[in-house]
């Protein structure tokens, strides 16, 4: 079974462009959860132009599903996901002032990094996750770390799916079946919508979890957000 893990950075993105508290995102999270979603995720950036770090503490008693927090491990970083104890870490390669995250880590040239902070958020109980592309060999050194997930970041198979799905997926399938014989959990995410999720699964139908912020948001301008959420969990049956 794959997991719907809902990204509500957007969700903080539009509150915070008035100052108040609407929309709510601790409730719109737990709406997330009311209406199917079977985990949150979070990307706070140094900035704060969307979650800010307070949101991830207040979030993290009331949540009663899977809890992902993404982002580049800065010392700022490392020490929330140590405080806040989520169900996993994903370790993104984000430049401070990134829009969005554009690319998956380069696991050989920061293999000790990486293995270091394995190590610390393993020992801390958190499940473990980096944030990578469809390069095998670069696979191979995430699975080095000791990392017990990686996330496949799906860009380049979202933005190539209108034009060939087929060619789209041949990589993440390689991948995926490589993670999948290195032992290691399967995530994917960056995005997804409905126009391209059922593929993915139904040829990666061994995922773990998808999270899916941007799309998912959008849509739910038009669906709603229960709507929404099940036509999103329909693409993963
Ligand atoms: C790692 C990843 O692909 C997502 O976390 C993405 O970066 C979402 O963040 P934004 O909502 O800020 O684009
Ligand atoms: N890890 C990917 C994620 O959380 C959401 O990415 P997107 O759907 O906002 O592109």
């Amino acid at each position: 079974m794959t997991k719907l893990s809902v990204n509500i950075n957007k969700v903080a993105t539009l509150r915070n462009a008035r100052g108040g508290n609407n929309p709510d995102v601790e409730k719109v999270a737990l709406d997330c959860e009311l209406f199917g979603a079977e985990g949150i995720t979070v990307h706070p950036r140094p900035d704060e132009r969307h979650i800010r770090y307070a949101d991830v503490y207040a979030l993290r008693p009331v949540l009663k599903t899977e809890f992902n927090i993404e982002g580049y491990p800065s010392k700022e970083f490392i020490d929330l996901v140590l405080r806040v104890k989520p169900t996993q870490v994903t370790l993104v390669p984000d430049a401070p002032d990134q829009i969005t995250s554009n690319c998956g880590w380069d696991t050989k040239t920061h293999q000790a990094f990486l293995t270091e902070l394995m190590d610390t958020f393993g020992e801390a109980g958190i499940r473990t996750s980096i944030f990578v592309g469809t390069d095998l060999e670069l696979i191979e050194y995430a699975a080095k770390t000791g990392a017990d997930r990686v996330e496949l970041y799906t860009e380049p198979y979202a933005s190539l799916y209108p034009k060939n799905p087929e060619a789209a997926v041949a990589p993440f399938i390689e991948a995926a079946e490589r993670v999948h014989k290195l032992g290691m959990g399967l995530n994917a995410g960056h995005d997804l919508s409905l126009v391209n999720l059922k593929y993915f699964h139904d040829n990666i139908p061994w995922l773990d979890e998808v999270s899916i912020g941007h799309a998912l948001i959008c849509d739910a301008l038009y669906l709603g957000l229960k709507k929404t959420i099940e036509e999103y969990k329909n693409c993963l049956r």
